[in-house]
């Protein structure tokens, strides 16, 4: 008898990523997945995403879709999170519980021989679509698409603010130690917590519902899965299992990807990075060309994932310290990145200097609007990557052993930095640092001397501590991976 998984993502790249690589790992493993979008980013992935036409042939594996509610066709950007959530929860709903009705049968839809649904995994950060999913008779997980540091974090919100940790003061000294997420007491400091708790005026502030919320109905379900590894967080996930105890760490999951790979076509496949990609926009490969022209380990590898956007100034300031630092760099400039500008305009915002901005970007620099990031971070050019420490990257860059100077945005990202600099000392934390000089100083600081050296060192410790942990001999996420399909195997009706 066969099994039948649906996976549902929040519909933003960063999700989506993740979870299409989880949905093809179980079809791999021999379980039929339907793998649930929005209408729009269907759209999207079926024009630009290489798994995509690969998966779409895969007879265990169907790509089905709804409406997310909205009605335009604008970029589903870091300003209209909430509103997608909303929408999702009362637009969507209807559809999402209709096809989860016709999949309890068999046979719908022309798909001779697809079993009935065995459960859904659901986005953590969509309670509403397990509740659904029970209420119908269909068991659910949940799966969280971010660090365990930061979901432990995040469940230490109602003793911050119980405590008074949160919210923070007006005047708040930003490094003042946080006390109350145990295990962190050492190295956790107000800044370091995320930018949803600073910002937060108090306990209704809806982000920092949000998370709280969601990250309590998480730990209830009855089983968590985390794309993370046991040798990476042993501590927070130490606290996570007092609330869940059935959380299962299957990460990084593009590496167990590769180890699945491995194992079922009998070779080791070289074009893997590439034929994963899940990408909502059209990847510019002529970055490859370009980055097999650059010396070993001499670029600076910048992108600040899909939805970070940042003022013209910081633009302009960054671009400066990236062409003052002498270093060559690969910078992907998303048509949204710079705040309400289009791409260009922020080259323009650079005012008198553009000219000169320019003319060292065309000597060693390259600019792009999308990259395939897997592929890029696995380039020996790649030296180092200043990111904005989203977990889908930062496990990409720890995998590929490349130090990561950190510039976090929001959400998980201000905890990831934290850790990346000071417990896995695998980089440097600029959060809350702006100027060109600051960007110089810690670009050459990658780059160039001891300190440079020391971080190689330890990101290429770190990468055979995630190699390990994907491996088919025993690794702690290949073995979960096996006990997370036979849970799965047991739920079937
Ligand atoms: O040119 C690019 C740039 C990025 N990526 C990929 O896009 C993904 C970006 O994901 P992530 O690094 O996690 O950043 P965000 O897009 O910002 O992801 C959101 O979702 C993540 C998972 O929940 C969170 O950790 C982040 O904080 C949240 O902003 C990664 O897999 C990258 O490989 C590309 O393929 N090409
Ligand atoms: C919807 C955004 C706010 C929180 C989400 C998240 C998470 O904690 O799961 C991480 O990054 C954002 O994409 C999500």
């Amino acid at each position: 008898m066969a099994d039948h998984v649906l996976v549902f993502p929040f519909p933003l790249q960063g999700h989506v990523n993740s979870m299409l690589k989880l949905a093809e790992l179980l079809s791999l493993a021999g379980l039929h997945v339907t793998f649930l979008n929005t209408d729009h980013n269907l759209r999207l992935l079926a024009r630009h995403s290489v798994a995509y036409a690969r998966l779409d042939r895969s007879p265990r594996f169907r790509f089905r879709s709804i409406p997310d509610g909205f009605e335009d066709e604008r970029r589903r950007s870091a300003s209209r999170l909430l509103d997608l959530l909303e929408s999702l929860q009362t637009r969507s709903v209807g559809p999402y519980k209709d096809l989860l009705l016709d999949l309890q049968h068999r046979d719908e839809d022309g798909y001779r021989g697809w079993p009935a649904l065995t459960c859904v995994i659901a986005d953590g950060i969509m309670t509403f679509a397990a509740d659904v999913a029970r209420e119908v008779g269909v068991p659910a997980m949940f799966f969280r698409t971010v660090s365990a540091c930061s979901i432990w974090s995040y469940l230490c919100i109602p003793e911050l603010l119980r405590t008074g940790e949160l919210p923070f003061p007006d005047d708040a000294d930003l490094d003042e130690p946080i006390r109350n997420v145990p295990g962190m007491e050492g190295f956790l400091r107000r800044r370091d917590l995320s930018i949803f708790c600073r910002n937060a005026k108090d306990s209704t502030d809806p982000r920092l519902r949000l998370v709280r919320t969601a990250t309590a109905d998480s730990v209830r379900a009855r089983a968590l899965i985390l794309n993370t590894f046991e040798s990476l967080e042993p501590c927070a996930l130490e606290h996570i299992r007092s609330r869940c105890p059935v959380t299962y760490c299957i990460g990084p999951l593009h590496a167990l990807l590769r180890t699945y790979y491995r194992l079922t076509s009998g070779s080791d496949h070289e074009e893997v990075r590439s034929t994963a990609s899940a990408s909502l926009w059209q990847e510019d490969r002529s970055c490859m060309s370009w980055l097999d022209a650059q010396p070993g380990r001499s670029v600076v590898y910048v992108s600040f994932g899909s939805l970070t956007v940042m003022s013209p100034e910081d633009f302009t300031e960054f671009w400066l310290g990236l062409v003052n630092s002498g270093q060559r760099f690969l910078w992907v400039v998303r048509r949204d990145l710079v705040d309400g500008k289009e791409l260009g305009e922020g080259a323009a915002a650079a005012g008198a200097t553009a000219a000169q901005l320019e003319k060292a970007t065309t000597e060693r620099g390259y600019l792009v609007e999308w990259v395939p990031q897997e592929e890029v971070l696995g380039h020996p050019a790649v030296g180092c990557f200043l990111t904005h420490s989203g977990w889908n990257s930062t496990l990409e860059s720890l995998v590929a052993g490349v130090p990561m100077l950190c510039w976090p945005f929001f959400a998980d990202q201000q905890t990831n930095s934290r850790f990346v600099g000071e417990v896995w000392r695998v980089g440097l934390d600029m959060k809350d640092m702006h100027g060109r000089d600051i960007v110089e100083k810690m670009v050459r600081e990658m780059m160039e001397g001891n300190k440079a050296e020391e971080l190689r060192t330890s990101a290429a410790k770190m990468a055979e501590m995630a190699r390990d942990s994907v491996s088919s001999t025993g690794g702690s996420s290949f073995t979960a991976f096996e006990k997370l399909i036979q849970d799965i195997r047991s739920l079937r009706p």
